[in-house]
């Protein structure tokens, strides 16, 4: 394991009036990686990153990115982030040129118009570099954010919803554009809402609640441990009930009577189907068709909510 582009150790933080937003968060993030934090609102993602960037400060625990420590070192932690907000504050009348080379000002890094151009090269805006902002599409915009964000050559990128409110399309071209950043070495922290982005985009999902990280595994491990898998019979003849000699198995008859659907564990050792089929033929239940699906991300992430 490649030693943690950012450590978070026994991390708390209680607002002053009171409110305890993170309890005892314990999380490394490695370079390179994409990592999406889900939770529903009010979970505490918003704190969470803050806290990351030293905008917060933690009530207790640490935070250390690329080694220092986000409270004593601030300005260096700073400097290894891109934070990219939701909305453009910039100036209309600027051009993305403009206002991404001033960016990179702010961090104090000497000018280098090279990278500038290969930054609005990868968010492709180098053919609208001098245009007004304001004559920029939304979707521009956005990937203008994007560039700033990227424009003082941060190690970490914060993505804080990054698709809201963006249309199919467009937020496909932004999930190849992450898995492009992460490609040139850039870690990716993402908030979203939306699973089929996190599903879409992230190597590591963690799931906040009520201020406290209660799950974070590999995606591809996540979707296999607890995705169950359906399989869906077609009937040939509607059904008027789920026969009574069928009560070991996880059926269910759809609304139009029309198909049985049985849900058994994708890990199990034996998935219960010959048996199932043995049953249904000695019941002389006939079916035309037949396939299998697995539960999406969506699905086990609401199981997930409703069990914290
Ligand atoms: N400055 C503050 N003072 C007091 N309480 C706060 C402050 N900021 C956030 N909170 C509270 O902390 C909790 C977590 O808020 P946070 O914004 O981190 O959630 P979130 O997961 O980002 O939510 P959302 O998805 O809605 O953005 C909420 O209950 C919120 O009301």
């Amino acid at each position: 394991m490649p030693e943690p582009i950012v450590s978070i150790r026994d991390l708390n933080k209680t607002y002053k009036g009171g409110y305890q937003a993170l309890k005892n968060i314990n999380l490394d993030i490695y370079p390179g990686e994409i990592i999406a934090l889900l939770g529903p609102n009010g979970a505490g993602k918003t704190t969470l990153i803050s806290t990351i960037c030293g905008i917060n400060q933690p009530t207790s625990g640490t935070v250390t990115v690329g080694g220092y420590d986000t409270v004593r070192d601030y300005r260096e932690t700073r400097s290894l982030i891109g934070l990219v907000p939701q909305e453009l504050t910039t100036d209309s009348f600027e051009t993305p040129w403009v206002t991404v080379s001033f960016s990179r000002g702010l961090f104090n890094k000497p000018k280098d118009p090279a990278y500038i151009e290969s930054v609005l090269k990868d968010v492709a805006l180098w053919e609208k570099k001098d245009n007004k902002i304001i004559t920029l599409s939304g979707g521009m915009k956005r990937r203008l954010l994007i560039a700033k964000a990227l424009s003082h050559e941060p190690r970490i990128l914060f993505l804080d919803e990054p698709t809201a409110g963006v249309d199919v399309e467009l937020r496909r071209d932004m999930w190849r554009l992450v898995h492009r950043l992460r490609e040139n070495g850039v870690t990716v922290i993402l908030t979203t809402h939306y699973i089929e982005e996190a599903e879409e985009m992230a190597d590591r999902v963690a799931v906040i609640a009520n201020g406290e990280i209660t799950l974070v595994d590999e995606k591809q491990a996540l979707m296999q441990k607890l995705g169950k898998k359906q399989l869906i019979l077609d009937l040939s003849q509607p059904l008027e009930a789920l026969p009574e000699s069928l009560p070991d198995f996880d059926l269910k008859l759809s609304e139009d009577n029309l198909q049985l659907i049985y849900t058994f564990e994708s890990q199990g050792e034996r998935t219960g189907i010959t048996r199932l089929m043995e049953a249904l033929r000695d019941e002389g239940i006939q079916f035309n068709d037949l396939r299998t699906a697995q539960s999406s991300l969506e699905e086990i992430f609401v199981q997930l909510v409703e069990e914290a």
